[in-house]
């Protein structure tokens, strides 16, 4: 009997290392006191999360870590607005009207909105979600115009975050609005900051009776406390 030299069959390629998971972009989930909130994380690490309650960003991360604040004091329960992050002022900014101050779009609950109608700027983000917020019926008891607003937050590959509203009168009359981005931002060493380029720019100093003055400096830093209201219009019309 003769047997056949027979070769070795070749070593086995080593496989290749398991990969990370590839985080999901968009993730629905239940965030404090079981409120809806929705994650949204970028391959390169960076995240943000934002509560239907409110409409309202909560949290940023990047390679710098988290950007805002949220309140350790802040019961994340309605009709309470949540203290931090980036609460949604609308259809007031302020106590410069009627309602409550802020309005009432940070006290309600807003939608996902699953067929937004495009927007002029294509955003290739897949860590993107689209809101909705449409007045109720008691709502419109109190301030009676009909709108829709939707909001996009969108988190880019950078790990910058950009939001962008868009109010659609859907009413048969005009009606006017203020609205603002009332955005916390965390700061570890706040004699540090600076905020440039609101030179010439009037606004309302809320410690000094809300008196009208015109910024002088070519920078505000905070040796005490600050509490003014600029009046900034930078909108574009779709
Ligand atoms: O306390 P609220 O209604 O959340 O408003 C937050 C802040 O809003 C600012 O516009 C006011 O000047 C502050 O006085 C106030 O603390």
């Amino acid at each position: 009997m003769s047997a056949d030299k027979v070769a070795p069959p070749p070593p086995s390629p080593t496989p290749p290392p398991p990969s990370r998971p590839r985080p999901r972009p968009v993730e629905f989930s239940k965030g404090v006191n079981g409120l809806d909130k929705v994650v949204l994380r970028e391959s390169r690490g960076s995240s943000a999360e934002v509560y239907l309650y409110g409409g309202q960003v909560t949290s940023w991360k990047n390679d710098h870590g988290e950007l805002l604040f949220v309140s350790s004091k802040s019961i994340f329960k309605p009709p309470k607005a949540i203290r931090g992050g980036i609460p949604i002022c609308f259809p007031q900014f302020s106590n410069h009207g009627s309602l409550e101050q802020h309005g009432f779009a940070r006290n309600r609950v807003w939608s996902i909105d699953n067929d937004p109608a495009p927007l002029p700027t294509n955003s290739t983000s897949k860590a993107c979600v689209d809101l909705i917020f449409k007045p109720s019926d008691d709502d419109l008891k109190i301030w009676p115009h009909s709108f829709e607003f939707r909001l996009r937050v969108a988190l880019g590959p950078g790990g910058d975050l950009m939001l962008t509203s868009r109010i659609r009168n859907t009413d048969a009359k005009p009606f006017t609005f203020t609205f603002a981005y009332h955005t916390y931002f965390s700061v570890s060493d706040i004699s540090e900051v600076r905020v440039e380029g609101l030179e010439t720019l009037d606004y309302l100093d809320n410690l000094q009776n809300k008196e009208r003055f015109t910024e002088q400096g070519d920078a505000i830093t905070f040796e005490s406390e600050v509490c003014s209201k600029f009046h900034l219009f930078l909108f574009s019309l779709l």
